[in-house]
């Protein structure tokens, strides 16, 4: 899918200026694009992974994020030689578990009562391919506190229909931000994507806009 430009290529490098090498998303996310937009990174396409993203027996969050991200970007790298890839994964965490993207209000609504009236971990792991083979990855954790919800509020919120698609049934950008006194640690990495992280990854690997 061909995504709109809206710069001009800004390297001091004619050659490089010429004809930099593009960015492609390994990703379907409509939040991560509208991230990278935010920072002026707007990939040139964006090609969505289809993985098997279950969970291994015992795995832990962090090893779990890093491997699916890693998969992603495996799977989408082939296709597109010359360019660089990025791909992510987002983990909803509540100590050694792994809370599912819910398929259907009953997992939503087990998520949401699970997170309730305590504190867990988004974990965000990002993985950038370069056009010469080389890889870079990175892992950022944000804790997020929930308020007590009531059934009412969960109802309410499962209603509403933000858990489609969202790990842990929730999405901090909507109504759930009503949930939420506080996080630590970075915002737009429970969103989908860790933007200074992000940033230094791509120009670390010598991508320029
Ligand atoms: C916790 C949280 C997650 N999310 C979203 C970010 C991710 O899109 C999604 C986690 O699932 P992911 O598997 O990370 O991403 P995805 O399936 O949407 O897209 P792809 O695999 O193609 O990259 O949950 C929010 O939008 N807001 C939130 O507050």
């Amino acid at each position: 899918m061909a995504v709109p430009q809206s710069k001009e290529p800004a390297s001091s490098d004619p050659a490089a200026a010429a004809n930099p090498a593009p960015l492609v998303l390994a990703s379907a996310s409509p939040r991560r694009l509208q991230l990278l937009q935010q920072i002026g990174m707007t990939p040139a396409d964006i090609d969505p992974a289809d993985i098997d993203e279950t969970p291994r027996k015992r795995e832990l969050p962090p090893a779990y994020a890093k491997r699916i991200a890693a998969a992603k970007a495996d799977a989408v790298v082939a296709r597109h030689g010359g360019a660089f890839v990025l791909a992510a994964d987002t983990v909803v965490a509540v100590g050694r578990r792994i809370l599912p993207k819910p398929e259907d209000e009953a997992a939503a609504r087990a998520c949401l009562t699970l997170l309730s009236g305590r504190r867990h971990r988004v974990l965000g792991a990002v993985v950038v391919q370069a056009p010469d083979g080389r890889r870079a990855d990175v892992l950022v954790t944000t804790a997020v506190v929930f308020k007590r919800l009531c059934e009412a509020e969960i109802e309410d919120y499962l209603a509403g229909g933000e858990w489609r698609g969202k790990a842990g049934g929730y999405a901090i950008q909507g109504r759930a931000a009503a949930f939420i006194p506080r996080i630590i640690g970075s915002y737009p990495n429970v969103v989908g994507l860790p933007l200074v992280e992000t940033r230094n990854l791509l120009t670390g690997l010598g991508y320029r806009t």
